[in-house]
């Protein structure tokens, strides 16, 4: 076939075809296109597959048009958010990162795996909305932050207690891992408080190019996130830093500053650890609030929402690094 027939059949394809298009072959009637697919969901890779057959149909000579989806190209990291212990400020913190990394124009999705508490969906203010399902493969939910993200408390029914042991939380996980993520490139999984299977089951399955773990500066908050900071490094699993949260209350009335867990213990114990520090959230009775009411402090310009902002660049450079030092 003459490259002017290849031209005319190229003439036909709808603009979403010809720009994603990488190559057309002709041979005994039949059509051959490579697409490029990376970033399209499942859906928009059949919706580019049919537009493309359907342009192609009875033109001179095709019987068959086939179309072949170049594989996802996308590199997607994992950043796993872990404490030792419960309410330390895990989600708040793992979904206040997502959405400033968001707000950085990093392609970011957040996965909700603890499956004692999941609070990503209040967190992100996605409450009742249920994920939908294509092929066995779930499609994330679409939060107002800029974000994608899937909860544990999805795979549930609403207001069922969760408590999934070894395979069925190992499953569950991959469920939410192994969705439909599109373009995302950095996925932050919130896990849940400890060293349990969801834990293994990550760092065995899924690899987390990196952790970030978060404590309160009291001692046994830093007690238990030694042990969370061991559970990684086993599995290989570098620990991009450690926050500190809940540090220094601020009086909303004096402005005066108390420490009602101590102070600088996190930060202490990370340098003893060589690990880095990331930073120190205050406690504040505005993250609270505004978590609570599903928006969280880092998608605001205020005061409260700058720790989050930081914590996100320092977790974007520390990625960055790591390209640096592969390419
Ligand atoms: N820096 C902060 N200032 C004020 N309140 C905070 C702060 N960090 C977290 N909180 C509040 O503390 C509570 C526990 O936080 P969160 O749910 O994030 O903890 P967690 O460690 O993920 O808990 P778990 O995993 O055990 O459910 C929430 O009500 C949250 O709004």
């Amino acid at each position: 076939m003459s490259s002017k027939e290849v031209d005319a059949l190229k003439a036909k394809l709808p603009e979403a075809v010809a720009t994603r298009l990488q190559s057309l072959r002709l041979a005994d009637g039949r059509a051959t296109l490579v697409v490029d697919a990376t970033g399209l969901s499942a859906l928009d890779r059949d919706k580019l597959e049919v537009a493309a057959k359907d342009a192609l149909r009875g033109a001179p000579g095709i019987a068959e048009t086939r179309v072949a989806m170049m594989a996802d190209k996308v590199r997607r990291r994992i950043v796993a958010v872990g404490s030792g212990k419960g309410g330390v400020g895990k989600s708040t913190v793992a979904a206040n990162i997502a959405v400033a990394l968001a707000r950085m124009g990093r392609k970011v999705g957040l996965v909700d795996a603890d499956i004692y508490g999941p609070s990503q969906a209040r967190l992100l203010g996605t409450e009742g909305i249920r994920p939908t399902a294509r092929e066995n493969k779930l499609n994330p939910v679409a939060s107002p932050w800029g974000l994608p993200m899937l909860s544990m408390a999805q795979l549930a029914d609403p207001g069922q207690a969760i408590a999934w042991r070894g395979p069925m939380a190992g499953n569950a996980l991959a469920q939410l891992v192994e969705a439909d993520w599109g373009d995302v490139e950095v996925l932050i999984v919130d896990l849940p408080p400890g060293t349990g299977d969801i834990q293994l089951t990550m760092l065995q399955r899924f690899k987390p190019a990196g952790a970030v773990i978060v404590s309160t500066p009291q001692d046994l908050a830093l007690m238990d996130a030694m042990r969370a900071i061991e559970l990684f490094a086993k599995g290989k699993v570098p620990v991009i830093g450690v926050v500190e949260n809940m540090a220094g209350y601020v009086c909303p009335h004096c402005g005066e500053i108390s420490d009602p867990f101590g102070s600088g213990g996190a930060q202490a114990a990370a340098k003893s650890a060589g690990l880095p520090f990331l930073g120190r959230i205050p406690l504040e009775l505005a993250i609270r609030q505004d978590s609570d009411a599903g928006r969280p402090p880092a998608a605001s310009d205020g005061a409260e929402g700058k720790p989050f902002l930081a914590l996100a660049e320092a977790v974007a450079n520390w990625l960055d690094r790591q390209d640096g030092a592969i390419t």
